[in-house]
């Protein structure tokens, strides 16, 4: 296994606000991350947990407050820094389509994999690659494509992808979708053993209360915009076995978005407008369509009843 001697990073994120064409997302996040520890952040669909990551890896940069690594905001950091913060962490992103997000389609696992290391020259590139498919149960799959292979398969091949250069911050959104309980142990123990033996710092994006307390020291929960739960896992999701509990502890339901009567309004003119325009578009059609056409159509169809 590759070891670092570095110290893994201290990460806060400080009132981070960040909305999109004005629709507010974040609303004063404040989260503090641990070296050694694995933080989960656990909200509901559309909570704003992504785009909370995004600004840890410097995609976006808060519209006010800041999201620090080490004492410096990620979004003041120079390219070069930029570059260097993003080499030592490990960053799985969401989605376990065909088309994961975190691997290349037309590579190999292998090379998916490998990809990492062989970029920084590593002389023993391959050696490591074959160690962590192993690891991961992917040494039989190493010559398919991502797109031969299971979605749980994938999965854990992008989460290869992102230990195999033993980053001291981890960031993985969502690990835990598409495998089964045997490779979710798996998972659990391969992220526990970079946290607790090599002090790295985690977030992990999850929905999976069990996986949470598998895998979390602490947890944060994101809600309207938020952190309204953090601390320890016991402690915040003490308790909490089904959604309802969750709900009925947070108020999740509650904190949804729902429409406002002016977007109902909007919807509706534009359903209306798109309706007449749909209705115009046939009349001129049919207006426009020699009447030969028309008639060759208008039989072809009778001829053949499938069209
Ligand atoms: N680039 C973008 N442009 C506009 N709106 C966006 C963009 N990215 C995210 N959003 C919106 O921000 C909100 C939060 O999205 P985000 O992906 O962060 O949620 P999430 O908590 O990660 O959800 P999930 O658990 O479903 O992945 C959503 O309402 C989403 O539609």
């Amino acid at each position: 296994m590759i070891h670092t001697t570095r110290s893994a990073p201290a990460v806060g994120f400080r009132d981070v606000h960040l909305a999109f064409d004005s629709e507010p997302v974040l609303e004063g996040v404040d989260l503090e991350l641990e070296p050694g520890r694995t933080t989960v952040l656990l909200g509901p669909s559309g909570a704003g947990k992504t785009t909370l990551v995004r600004t840890l890896l410097g995609l976006y940069a808060p519209d006010s407050g800041e999201t620090v690594v080490d004492g410096r905001a990620v979004a003041s950091l120079r390219a070069d820094e930029l570059a260097a913060l993003r080499r030592r962490t490990g960053v799985l992103l969401g989605g376990s389509s065909v088309y994961d997000a975190s691997l290349f389609g037309s590579l190999s696992l292998f090379d998916n994999v490998a990809y990492p290391l062989r970029a920084a020259r590593h002389p023993a590139a391959d050696a490591e690659t074959w160690r962590i498919l192993h690891e991961f149960e992917l040494a039989g799959h190493a010559t398919a494509l991502p797109s031969e292979v299971s979605a749980g398969q994938r999965r854990r091949a992008a989460l290869a992808r992102a230990l195999i250069t033993a980053p001291d911050l981890l960031v993985l959104d969502d690990p835990g979708p598409a495998l089964d309980l045997h490779n979710r142990d798996a998972v659990v123990r391969s992220v526990r053993r970079r946290t607790t033996r090599s002090g790295a710092t985690a977030l992990v994006v999850m929905h999976d209360l069990e996986l949470a307390r598998a895998l979390g020291d602490r947890v944060g929960v994101l809600l309207g915009g938020r952190i309204v739960a953090d601390g320890p896992v016991d402690e915040v999701l003490g308790g909490i076995v089904t959604a309802a509990d969750l709900d009925a502890r947070f108020g999740v339901r509650a904190a949804l978005p729902v429409a406002t009567a002016a977007e109902r309004a909007a919807v509706a003119r534009r359903a209306r407008r798109q309706g007449l325009g749909e209705a115009w578009l046939l009349m001129g059609v049919l207006f426009a369509m020699p009447a030969k056409l028309s008639l060759a159509l208008g039989s072809g169809m009778l001829a053949n009843p499938a069209l």
